[in-house]
């Protein structure tokens, strides 16, 4: 019998307290408060590993949200990803709680040295056994150029061209620097490593130049998977080289699918396994044992939503300040240098008309509407966005932490379990041996980055 496609699932979330629905901190059930605490993500990551989460997806923002008022009060008063603590740093804690479950970790590389950069990510896959992804990012706020000592930020495109330098310098890094069987660990002969089996990489690029041997051993991935979550012409194309995992936004399953389609058809042009790239849609869930529990819990949440801050978090996505805009005006393109993405997707590249007010109406403090309804319905449309739009699976951001994610394990996951389409237990190894398959611990032939790799005569030269 055939298998059907099985969806994955990320838990979403983020080491602050306000993450995409703003304003539910201030719910009394709510618990992200305590996202400063060891116990906080422990309880996070166990109860995705109960569900059998293939993740948990962490996001992250350098830099605050100031461009609406022109002020960052408002993202202060509403916690909207602000305060926000480092997320790489919470990856071990939820690894010595869990066994399986991976971690998707995002990482702003503007303000990162490839040099370290490359050993903090190689000590978590060493930390966590081979469960750590990488969401490559290149940032989109001025606040974080001018904390940095700039006064704004790249130009968007220019962004990408950096990052896709960089992304050379990790890959020489990682794979190139020292042979599968460079680490003898010989006692006797008192022989640590090969010498001759460690290289020195030399990379005199525009952006970036070093001269040295990555200072981690080869870590059971190596390359951590690498996900990306940039969505204009010139982020699909940077998916397409790089993206093993895309993480997008749909505001429709028309809209969602042309984005899914369209960056497979860049990656195999590219010479990829267009397979190869799996894409997790973003989705709020509300669930209730029937449709009208759900309602009620929805009508509940919705009371502590605040308006104020999904509009201070959308203000600088998008680089406009929109405490100048009537609710009710039409949203027109401009060109900034934020998310040009999120701004296409509902202006230019939209059939519908958006307001501001029809943006937030349904949305808990977010700009899209959660998925509301009894655990079936539930069920029936995460599989239905599967099978019309190619999307792998779902980040499911938390509405009321940790109550969201705790029914969504508790009603759903049994049913799409028994539907078939979801997994009953976790298969052995890494992360990228669990999302693409057995004996996948590293970078597939076809990625480019498995083309800086020297082979060793152990375990690469027989792959
Ligand atoms: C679904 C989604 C999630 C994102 N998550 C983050 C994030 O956590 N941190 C960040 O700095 N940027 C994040 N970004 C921003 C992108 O990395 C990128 O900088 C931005 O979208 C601009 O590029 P684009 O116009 O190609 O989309 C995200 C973008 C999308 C579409």
């Amino acid at each position: 019998m055939e298998m059907k496609k099985q969806i994955r699932l990320n838990a979403f979330d983020m080491n602050c307290v306000g993450h995409i629905q703003h304003g539910l901190w201030t719910h009394p059930r709510d618990r992200s408060t305590a996202y400063n605490t060891i116990e906080y993500w422990q309880n996070l990551a166990k109860t995705a590993e109960r569900g059998k989460f293939d993740g948990i997806f962490l996001a992250d923002i350098v830099g605050v949200y100031d461009v609406y008022k022109g002020s960052p009060a408002p993202s202060l008063e509403n916690a909207v990803q602000v305060p926000v603590n480092d997320p790489l740093l919470v990856v071990p804690v939820m690894a010595a709680a869990t066994k399986h479950i991976g971690f998707g970790v995002t990482a702003n590389l503007t303000y990162e040295t490839p040099y370290l950069f490359a050993r903090r990510m190689s000590t978590l896959d060493h930390l966590t056994g081979g469960r750590v992804g990488w969401n490559i990012v290149t940032g989109y706020l001025d606040s974080a150029a001018r904390a940095m000592g700039f006064t704004a930020q790249r130009e968007h495109d220019d962004r990408y061209d950096v990052a896709d330098e960089f992304m050379e310098v990790m890959y020489k890094l990682w794979e190139g620097s020292w042979e599968s069987d460079a680490v003898v660990r010989d006692r006797e002969r008192r022989l640590y490593a090969r010498p001759d089996k460690v290289h020195r990489i030399q990379h005199a690029g525009r952006h970036y130049n070093v001269d040295a041997i990555h200072l981690s051993e080869p870590s059971p991935q190596r390359t951590p998977v690498l996900y990306q979550a940039g969505a204009s012409a010139r982020g699909k194309d940077f998916a397409a080289s790089h993206a093993e995992c895309v993480f997008l936004y749909g505001p429709n399953k028309e809209h969602t699918r042309k984005a899914v389609e369209d960056v497979r058809q860049r990656a195999a042009k590219l010479g990829r396994n267009p397979n190869g790239v799996q894409f997790f849609l973003g989705r709020a869930i509300v669930v209730g044992r029937t449709r009208k529990e759900a309602e009620e819990k929805y009508e509940e949440y919705y009371r502590y939503a605040s308006a104020e801050g999904a509009l201070a978090h959308f203000s600088s996505t998008v680089g406009i300040d929109f405490s100048q805009y009537d609710l009710d005006e039409p949203l027109q393109y401009q060109k900034t240098d934020a998310m040009a993405s999120m701004l296409e997707a509902f202006t230019r590249d939209s059939s519908q008309v958006w307001t501001l007010r029809k943006i937030f109406d349904k949305g808990l403090g977010a700009r899209n509407p959660p998925l509301v309804g009894s655990a079936e319905e539930v069920a029936d449309e995460l599989q239905s966005w599967v099978e019309e739009t190619g999307v792998d699976g779902f980040n499911i951001s938390r509405v009321v932490t940790p109550e969201t994610l705790e029914d969504f394990v508790e009603l759903v996951v049994p049913i799409l379990q028994e539907r078939g389409i979801y997994k009953r237990d976790y298969a052995e190894g890494t992360l990228r041996e669990k999302l693409f398959g057995q004996g996948q611990a590293l970078l597939p032939a076809t990625h480019p980055g498995a083309s800086y790799r020297r082979l060793g005569q152990g375990l690469d030269a027989a792959e």
